[in-house]
């Protein structure tokens, strides 16, 4: 069977054939770090993670690229209101979105570029750009550089708009600009109402780099001028990617063979976002559900489909996925076959709801005849771990706060009554070699007249 994906370029499903064999280069459009994670913002990375996963599990070879926009109009705005340095806030809200893929076990990508380490890379694109007569500095002195659409005759060709039907690129003032619609390669600094620290020396003066040329200059130099994948959000299509393939093409290279995007988590049917106000920060939702349960509820939906969160709905999804783990759990350890039904499913544009549908099918069938179960269990656990769903996955308690800490009392009981077993058998030997591993690991126990008790060597927990 082949992995056939829906490529938002053409229109259409069809085959992924990757341009090398057996190997697959991913990018997919990071966060801007200006506030904290809500779960419209995480969706996007559990929806590659599960594309990532199904490519790794199939015998691809994946490098994955998430980047990070750490410079942006909004983070200065943001850290200025909030009287702090703009990378202050931008390392700050970093942290939260990593704590917030690790909740939601999101696999690290191969590399993270922040945009802010690539500077020079995409000053280079842009001199590129400049040379071959698809961009200009501003005529009005700003320092501003622009794409010049009108140079690009395919310009448009991602998201099927003739130049003229496009709005005008908002990004940079218009009177530098020779149409519209040209978009900032670079901005120039603003020195009355922009730090410094947020310009970098250019050979058009400081400034900083325009939103869309990060990515270009960031997926280029990590999957070369050619790579298989592109992903991001819906609304990301234009301008950002549309803006994204041109400069790239234009500067020679062939960027993504197929770009997918997914769609939104809706509130009443609106985008959840910050700025309407609808928006339920990760963290929060995760005091009413395990991290477990909100990537069940994601990942359930096909990555296509808009989601109206709904905590009725979540908490539905959360039963129902607790239902598979009192299944699988009855038999730790068994990892079986994927179903043909799984692997048609994860095949057809990665059908999440059908693959999930197999999961509850096995479940009632394993629950019905005691004889099948071990190995249903088993075929279960396969298909859970490809979609990131594994209860076992150490990934769940290594997670969010408070986990690694429960896991770790668990453990620490089973061990201290072995330790126990063995002093009531009068075992010293073996009561000394655990007290004395557990020790060498920083874990000190120390018998007392009402039992043993063990804490964190120059710590607690
Ligand atoms: N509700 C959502 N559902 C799915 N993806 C979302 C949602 N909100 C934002 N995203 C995605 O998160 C990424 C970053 O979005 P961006 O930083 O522009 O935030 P935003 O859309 O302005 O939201 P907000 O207004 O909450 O800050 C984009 O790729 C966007 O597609
Ligand atoms: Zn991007």
């Amino acid at each position: 069977m082949t992995l056939r994906l829906y490529d938002t370029a053409t229109g259409e499903v069809r085959d992924f054939v990757p341009l090398a064999a057996g190997k697959a280069g991913i990018y997919v459009c990071g966060l801007t770090v200006q506030s904290e994670p809500h779960v419209g913002h995480v969706r996007s990375a559990v929806n590659f993670d599960v594309l990532r996963r199904w490519l790794a599990a199939t015998g691809s070879d994946v490098t994955f690229i998430r980047n990070i926009t750490d410079i942006d109009d909004k983070i200065l705005t943001k850290a200025a209101d909030q009287g702090r340095p703009w990378y202050n806030l931008a390392y700050d809200m970093k942290r939260e979105l990593d704590r917030a893929y690790a909740d939601l076990n999101v696999l690290p990508p191969t590399y993270e570029p922040a945009a802010t380490g690539h500077v020079p890379e995409m000053i280079e694109l842009i001199e590129l750009l400049i040379s071959k007569g698809h961009a200009y500095a501003a005529e009005d002195g700003s320092g501003d550089v622009y794409f010049d659409v009108r140079s690009w005759p395919s310009y448009g060709e991602l998201t099927h708009q003739g130049i003229d039907d496009m709005e005008a690129a908002t990004d940079a003032d218009p009177r530098g600009k020779r149409d519209p619609r040209d978009f900032a390669l670079w901005k120039g600094w603003k020195s009355d109402s922009e730090p410094r620290t947020a310009s970098w020396p250019a050979p058009w003066g400081r400034g900083r780099p325009g939103w869309h040329i990060e990515c270009s200059a960031m997926a280029g130099k990590y999957l070369g001028e050619a790579f298989d994948i592109h992903g991001g959000g819906v609304d990301l299509r234009f301008p950002h990617h549309e803006n994204e393939q041109a400069q790239s093409r234009a500067a020679g290279g062939a960027f993504a063979s197929y770009w997918l995007h997914n769609a939104w988590i809706t509130t009443s049917g609106e985008k959840m976002s910050k700025s309407l106000g609808n928006s339920l920060l990760v963290p929060e939702v995760l005091k009413r559900v395990r991290g477990i349960e909100l990537r069940y509820y994601m990942v359930a939906a096909h990555y296509r489909s808009h989601v109206e969160f709904s905590f009725e709905a979540l908490d539905d999804a959360a039963s129902a996925f607790q239902r598979i783990e009192r299944f699988v759990e009855q038999y730790p350890g068994v990892v079986g076959e994927l179903p043909d039904a799984f692997v048609a499913a994860m095949d057809d544009d990665l059908g999440t709801p059908a693959a999930v549908a197999v999961i509850h099918t096995l479940v009632r069938e394993g629950n019905a005849q005691p004889g099948a179960a071990a190995k249903l269990a088993g075929q279960v656990r396969a298909m859970l771990a490809v979609l990131g769903l594994d209860p076992a996955d150490p990934a769940w308690a290594a997670g969010g706060s408070g986990k690694a800490e429960t896991a770790l009392a668990a453990a620490m009981e089973l061990v201290m009554q072995q330790r126990a077993k063995a002093r009531a058998d009068k075992d010293w030997p073996t009561a000394d070699a655990i007290r004395d591993a557990l020790a060498a690991a920083g874990i000190d126990v120390e018998d007392t007249p009402d039992g043993a008790r063990w804490s964190i060597q120059n710590g607690s927990v």
